[in-house]
């Protein structure tokens, strides 16, 4: 299969050198220079739960070199989704398909605002724990289900289809037969550390082991926990601390990507993370007052930072 990843950062080089090394053509297509110059000159490293290969692919920062692609990556954050899809336009061939892959709430809704929704597929990664150590060389702490769903919810062919490409690379990918639910289980364990592990530079076990910042990581955890039941989203775990703290330890070496981009000085998701809880709360009459807390802390920081 001719495949494109557009946005291969610690995510997206993980999925590329996977698919790359499973035998796919692989396009790596990110607005990083250096990291693009790295990866055609020296190849792309992927190391960590997966083991450590060196694959050999080609890479772009124009979605104008690949051509036509089978199938097409989106690995940006949440808000580079928009500009993304609107950039992939040349590899689009009548069959070609779009899969999203993206932390939080909004994805979905934005990427089908930019290209319809016929083509989209929508995912869902689960413990990676993935960075950047330098340019060409990604790492990834854990390697935990990615899973993939239709958005009107059928399990179509297409979708079994690239469902296999990911387990035949080595990935544990599931059908989702239910995006939406797998969109929340999911936000439900990223809002239990992105703001704690952020805001106290704690990594994500540190975090479960400490009962302070534990208190604060299980009391966003739950009030998201309990947004989604009030929304009827069908989430299926009952204990939300129990369920969020297992997740947690499976990867306790891990630092959230929101973590990493304060390490580097960038603006975070916080918005489609933390900040979406307390949005969604009011929606159902509720307030989620830890994560009001949390995310006005991790938006404070954001102030002094450029980008
Ligand atoms: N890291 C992890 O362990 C996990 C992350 N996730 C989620 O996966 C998503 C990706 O995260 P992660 O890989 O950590 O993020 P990164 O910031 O490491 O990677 C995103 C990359 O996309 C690039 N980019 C942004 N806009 C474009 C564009 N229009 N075209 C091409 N490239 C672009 C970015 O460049 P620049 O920085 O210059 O903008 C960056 O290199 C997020 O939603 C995250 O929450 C999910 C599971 C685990
Ligand atoms: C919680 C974690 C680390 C799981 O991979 C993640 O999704 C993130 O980095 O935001």
């Amino acid at each position: 299969m001719k495949i494109a990843v557009v946005g291969t950062g610690a995510m997206g080089s993980t999925y590329a050198g996977l698919l790359s090394a499973a035998g796919h053509e692989v396009w790596a297509i990110d607005t990083w220079v250096e990291h693009i110059d790295a990866i055609n000159r020296d190849g792309l490293r992927v190391e960590g739960a997966s083991g450590d290969r060196v694959a050999r692919l080609s890479a772009s920062t124009s979605t104008g070199d690949p051509g036509v692609c089978d199938l097409v990556i989106i690995a940006t954050k949440a808000d580079g989704v928009t500009a993304a899809a609107r950039s992939i336009d040349p590899l689009l061939g009548p069959e070609s398909v779009v899969l999203t892959i993206q932390n939080g709430l909004g994805s979905a809704e934005r990427i089908v605002e930019a290209i319809g929704p016929e083509r989209v597929l929508v995912g869902i990664a689960g413990g990676f724990g993935a960075s950047i150590r330098t340019p060409g060389h990604a790492h990834h702490t854990g390697w935990e289900t990615v899973r993939i769903g239709e958005l009107a919810g059928a399990v179509s062919p297409r979708l079994r289809a690239v469902v296999d490409v990911w387990r035949n690379a080595g990935f544990p990918a599931e059908v989702a037969e239910n995006v939406h639910r797998m969109i929340w289980e999911k936000f439900i364990c990223n809002v239990g550390f992105s703001g704690i592990c952020t805001l106290t530079g704690l990594k994500m076990g540190e975090v479960t082991d400490n009962p302070d910042a534990w208190e604060v990581g299980a009391g966003c955890a739950r009030e998201a926990w309990e947004v989604a039941r009030a929304l009827e989203v069908g989430v299926r775990f009952d204990d939300p601390v129990a369920h969020v703290r297992e997740y947690g330890r499976a990867i306790a070496e891990a630092r959230p990507s929101m973590a990493l981009d304060h390490l580097a000085g960038k603006r975070s998701e916080v918005d489609v993370l933390n900040g979406a809880v307390p949005v969604q709360a009011r929606k159902v009459g509720l307030r989620a007052p830890y994560n009001e807390v949390v995310s006005a802390l991790v938006r404070q920081r954001e102030t002094q930072f450029a980008t």
